[in-house]
C-alpha cells in the first residue's frame, strides 16, 4: 500500500504535514509540486486536486486535501500518540480543533498576506511593493502574535496544553514564513512566542530544518530580491 504525498516546501501547510510524516516515521512517496512553475495548474495535477492546491495525501487511491484533515487522518490511521491530537479527552481534542479553526483567519491569513505582499505579488505581477498594505499586515501580524502570547500560550508551554500537538506544527510553519522575508522581528520581539517557537523547533528536529531549507535559502536571497523589487 502506497502513501503518496503532494507538496511544495515553500507552502506552510505542506511543510507542517511533511514534518509530521517524518517525525512519526510514516513512510511515503514524495511528490513535489513546484508552485512557482505552476505545476499545480496542470491537467495531470488537477486530477489529483481539482482545487489546484497543495498539500494532498493519496492513500492508495483515497485522495485527501486540506492539511488539518490530513493531519487528523494520519493520527487516526497510524494510531499516533494522544498528544498530537487527543482521542480520549474530548475537551483536549476540542481545544486543538479550536486552534486549528482559529488559525485560518489569524496566524495563517495575516502571515501569509504579509509574505504575499512583500514577495509573491510584486514578483509575479512585476509591480512595486505596496508599503501601505505591508504596514497594515505588519500590524495584523503583531496582533496575532499578541493573541498567541495572551490567549494560546497563557500559562502553558504549547498552544493547546502541556504537550506538543498538530496545532503547534501548523502554527510555527505559518509564522516562520516571515523569516524568509526578514520580518521575523515581528514574532522574535515577543519573548513568550519566541520561547514557544524554540521549544517546538527543538521537538521537531532534524525534520524542521530539513523542511525549511528552502525558507532559509529564500531568506539568504531576500536582500537581492528586495533590491530588484525596489527598481520596479
Ligand atoms: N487550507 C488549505 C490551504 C492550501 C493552500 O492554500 N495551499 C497553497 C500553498 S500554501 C497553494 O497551494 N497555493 C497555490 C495557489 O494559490 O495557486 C490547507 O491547509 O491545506
Amino acid at each position: 500500500m502506497v502513501l503518496r504525498y503532494f507538496y511544495d516546501l515553500m507552502s506552510q501547510p505542506s511543510r507542517a504535514v511533511y514534518i509530521f510524516l517524518k517525525i512519526n516515521k510514516i513512510p511515503f512517496e514524495p511528490k513535489a509540486v513546484a508552485l512557482r512553475k505552476g505545476e499545480h495548474y496542470s491537467d495531470e495535477y488537477k486530477k489529483v486536486n481539482p482545487f489546484s492546491l497543495v498539500p494532498v495525501l493519496d492513500d492508495n487511491g483515497f485522495i485527501l486535501t486540506e492539511s488539518v484533515a490530513i493531519l487528523k487522518y494520519l493520527v487516526a490511521k497510524y494510531n499516533l500518540p494522544e498528544h498530537w491530537y487527543p482521542k480520549t479527552n474530548l475537551q483536549a481534542q476540542a481545544r486543538v480543533d479550536e486552534y486549528m479553526n482559529w488559525q485560518h483567519w489569524n496566524t495563517r491569513l495575516k502571515s501569509a498576506y504579509l509574505f504575499r505582499n512583500l514577495l509573491i505579488e510584486p514578483k509575479a505581477l512585476s509591480r512595486p511593493v505596496d508599503w501601505d498594505k505591508v504596514e497594515q499586515f505588519r500590524t495584523e501580524v503583531k496582533k496575532t502574535v499578541k493573541f498567541l502570547e495572551n490567549v494560546w500560550l497563557k500559562d502553558q508551554p504549547f498552544l493547546c496544553g502541556q504537550e506538543i500537538s498538530v496545532a503547534d506544527i501548523l502554527g510555527i510553519c505559518e509564522l516562520i514564513q516571515l523569516y524568509a522575508v526578514n520580518e521575523e522581528y515581528l514574532y522574535e520581539e515577543n519573548s513568550v512566542v519566541k520561547a514557544w517557537m524554540d521549544r517546538v523547533k527543538e521537538r521537531l528536529q532534524p525534520h524542521f530544518d530539513e523542511a525549511h531549507k528552502l525558507t532559509y535559502r529564500t531568506r539568504e536571497m531576500y536582500p537581492m530580491i528586495k533590491e530588484q523589487l525596489a527598481k520596479l
